[in-house]
């Protein structure tokens, strides 16, 4: 459901979240749930599907709607479809383009669960709170995330509608010391001080490769770094050609912090970004960036995405 804003916009109407359950502060004045906290919330999902899946997939904004009417759902076998607002404890998807609900099911052979959608900075969450899903994902077994993505290409080559696996991320919100590892550590998912230079499985992307050059997207497939600013406003010129300089390719809102708590926590991933937009590094262009060409690509782009995916899980699920 959604609704107009003044300038015509659609955006979801706001909703009213679960009241919060205060285990921990992190020391920020933000609220954690404890660990048991997070199994319950796993064992509830647990006791509503009788998928145990292996693989996490995380969709992009305007990236999920392959997962709905009819196309995913032919691939997806045994699919089960949980609303964020069922699941005690979860936050709920305020953002046009994400649909707010877990799908558990079947790729092929290969039991997956999906977000469809995501939990932003900008939506007024905390990032701890932002990837709340993906311990929850550990706790449900998941041992590989796919975390996919809208973003904009800054590399002047690419082009929108290209697909960028993510070889690297900089995590420009941890420089200002935000990051969702802050506050108490809790061993049982990982370490105090996680290593961060394999973010990104170096056989994942070498399979997505292959996996490209096979489905003959060799024209729109690109590699590159990636980079989350808080939103929900887009870059000025300024901040586009600063980020440029320091060899970024691709801007979005997302996905480092969930890659950081995968990571913390063991888990696999893979990241993958699609070009919705052109970041715009000249004053003299009219063009202006909007979230309805980012929905737009990613509809445009939801059959090649569908297939190419469904590949990747395949075969993710054979290393
Ligand atoms: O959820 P993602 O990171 O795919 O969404 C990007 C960032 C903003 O949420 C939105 C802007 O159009 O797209
Ligand atoms: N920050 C940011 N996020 C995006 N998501 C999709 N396009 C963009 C963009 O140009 N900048």
């Amino acid at each position: 459901m959604s609704v107009q804003n003044m300038n015509g916009t659609k955006v979801k109407p706001a909703k009213e979240t679960l009241p919060e359950v205060e285990v921990e502060s992190n020391g920020n004045g933000h609220k954690m749930y404890s660990y048991e906290m997070l199994e319950e919330i796993a064992n509830f999902l647990l006791t509503k599907t009788n998928i145990r899946p292996i693989i996490g997939i995380i969709c992009g904004s305007g990236m999920g709607s392959y997962w709905k009417d009819g196309s995913l759902a032919d691939t997806i076998t045994d699919a089960e479809r949980i609303p964020y607002e069922e699941i005690p404890n979860f936050p709920t998807s305020t953002v046009e383009g994400h649909h707010g609900q877990l799908v558990f099911g079947r790729l092929g052979e290969v039991p997956v669960v999906a977000m469809q959608g995501r939990f932003h900075y900008y939506e007024g969450y905390p990032l701890w709170k932002c990837c709340l899903p993906i311990r929850v994902m550990k706790l449900l077994g998941v041992k590989t995330l796919m975390a996919t993505n809208a973003a904009g290409g800054l590399n002047p080559s690419y082009k929108i509608g290209d697909l960028m696996i993510v070889t690297d991320h900089i995590n420009l919100m941890g420089f200002a010391g935000n990051n969702p590892l802050q506050g108490p550590n809790d061993e049982r998912f990982g370490p105090r001080f996680p290593p961060m230079n394999k973010a990104y499985n170096y056989e994942y992307r070498k399979i997505a490769k292959k996996v490209a050059k096979e489905l003959k997207l060799d024209n729109i497939i690109r590699e590159g770094i990636y980079t989350c600013l808080g939103g929900p406003n887009f870059e000025t010129v300024a901040e586009l050609r600063m980020l440029k300089m320091v060899g970024v390719d691709a801007v979005g809102m997302s996905t480092v912090h969930e890659v950081i708590t995968a990571r913390h926590c063991d888990m696999k991933v893979f990241g993958l970004s699609l070009i919705t937009n052109e970041c715009i590094t000249n004053y003299e262009v009219e063009a202006e960036a909007n979230h309805e060409e980012v929905l737009d690509v990613g509809k445009m782009r939801q059959d090649l995405l569908r297939e190419y995916i469904s590949r990747l899980v395949h075969e993710f699920s054979k290393v």
